[in-house]
């Protein structure tokens, strides 16, 4: 087969080194021509998982045109705050009947539409597109390290096509129909790593850090059912199992950033430091509008949207999160 991948960061980096180590001919898109260039010449992403050596099977271009010529699947890597951009730019050239699969993970601010809906608005044909999602840091996959992802679609058979591209004994793919669930998992985890980095690092416990896990599972899940979503999703490898990841992990952007941010450090420097992304910043702004949308009350994540753009300090933000009385454990998850 032959698979367009469009982005080059660390996770389309990985996911076009997996694909390509089952036998399909990879074409990555970049926007950068160092990128490009490091990969064509080098066979590693000068930028992004620079340790990582790609199979030989992988090219990359800066042409999107070229990039979609014959594709017989495309995946779009590329951060939610460009996702619509570059799919607009792709979709003149994206056949009708080609399989879609996401990996962004995000809700679009002033829209509220999750990602692959973002990709549907400009592409067409929404059931033809899968999200991939779950416990998957780019630096372990790309070693090899166990790791399992659900692979979400209306069409059974669109994500049964990615799960034959990307499978393998060390990556395991599970499959789903909720893929409003699965995208509304991998959004809100990342406002809830956020917000556990920032408590590690103002000093807190592992109290603490469950306390805000478990309760920031319970919003994701208010979010998801709410959204039209399954609250089961959120027990599963999208839910459970990435917000796990994502709170705990060194390897995680998220996390780190909260925890720099509590020292002082601006969502600014942070990201030109790392030419990374931090999709939790921007998803605890389009959350926020979505809960207020919806009705659905999500105090982490307004929490997070206060302290992060509307400038209040972290002691309003703890102080109003404290000063919250406790209720039933599970209120707005099941009717
Ligand atoms: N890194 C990981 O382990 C995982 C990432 N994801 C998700 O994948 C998506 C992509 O993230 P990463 O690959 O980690 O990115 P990254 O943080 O490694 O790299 C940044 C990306 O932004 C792109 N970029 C920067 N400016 C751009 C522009 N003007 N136009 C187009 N692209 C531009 C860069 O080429 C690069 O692809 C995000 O939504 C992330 O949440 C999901 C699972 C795992
Ligand atoms: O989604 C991820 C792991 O599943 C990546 O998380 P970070 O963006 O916080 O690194």
């Amino acid at each position: 087969m032959k698979i367009t991948l469009i982005g080059s960061g660390s996770w389309g980096t990985a996911i076009a080194g997996r694909a390509a180590s089952n036998g399909n001919d990879v074409i990555m898109w970049s926007h950068s021509e160092e990128c490009a260039r490091g990969i064509n010449e080098q066979g590693v992403n000068p930028r992004y998982l620079t340790q990582y050596e790609l199979p030989k099977n992988v090219s990359a271009t800066t042409d999107i045109v070229k990039a979609l010529e014959c594709a017989d699947g495309i995946i779009f890597a590329v951060p939610s705050t460009h996702l619509r951009e570059i799919a607009n730019q792709a979709a003149p050239y994206i056949c009708e009947t080609t399989p879609i699969l996401c990996l962004t993970k995000g809700i679009e601010s002033t829209t509220g539409l999750l990602m692959n809906e973002v990709i549907g608005d400009e592409c067409g044909h929404p059931e033809r597109i899968a999200a991939l999602s779950g416990p998957n840091h780019a630096e372990e996959v790309c070693q090899g390290q166990l790791s399992a992802a659900v692979i979400a679609a209306e069409d059974n058979d669109v994500a049964s096509f990615f799960k034959g591209i990307l499978l393998a004994p060390e990556f395991r793919i599970y499959l789903s129909g909720d893929v409003i669930g699965v995208e509304m998992c991998g959004a809100i985890k990342n406002i809830i790593a956020i917000v556990c980095g920032i408590a590690s690092g103002a000093g807190f416990g592992d109290n603490t850090l469950a306390l805000i896990m478990t309760r920031g599972l319970a919003e994701i899940s208010r979010l998801v059912h709410a959204r039209g979503g399954e609250a089961l999703t959120c027990m599963g490898l999208a839910g459970m199992g990435d917000l796990v990841a994502t709170c705990t992990s060194p390897h995680s952007r998220n996390r780190s950033f909260g925890h720099a941010f509590s020292q002082g450090t601006s969502l600014e420097q942070y990201q030109s430091q790392t030419h990374m992304v931090v999709e939790g910043a921007h998803a605890a702004k389009s959350a926020t509008e979505l809960a207020h949308i919806l009705g659905v009350d999500a105090p982490l994540t307004f929490a997070l949207n206060d302290a992060l753009w509307h400038g209040q300090s972290m002691q309003e933000v703890l102080t109003n999160l404290v000063d919250r009385v406790p209720t039933e454990e599970f209120y707005g998850i099941i009717e």
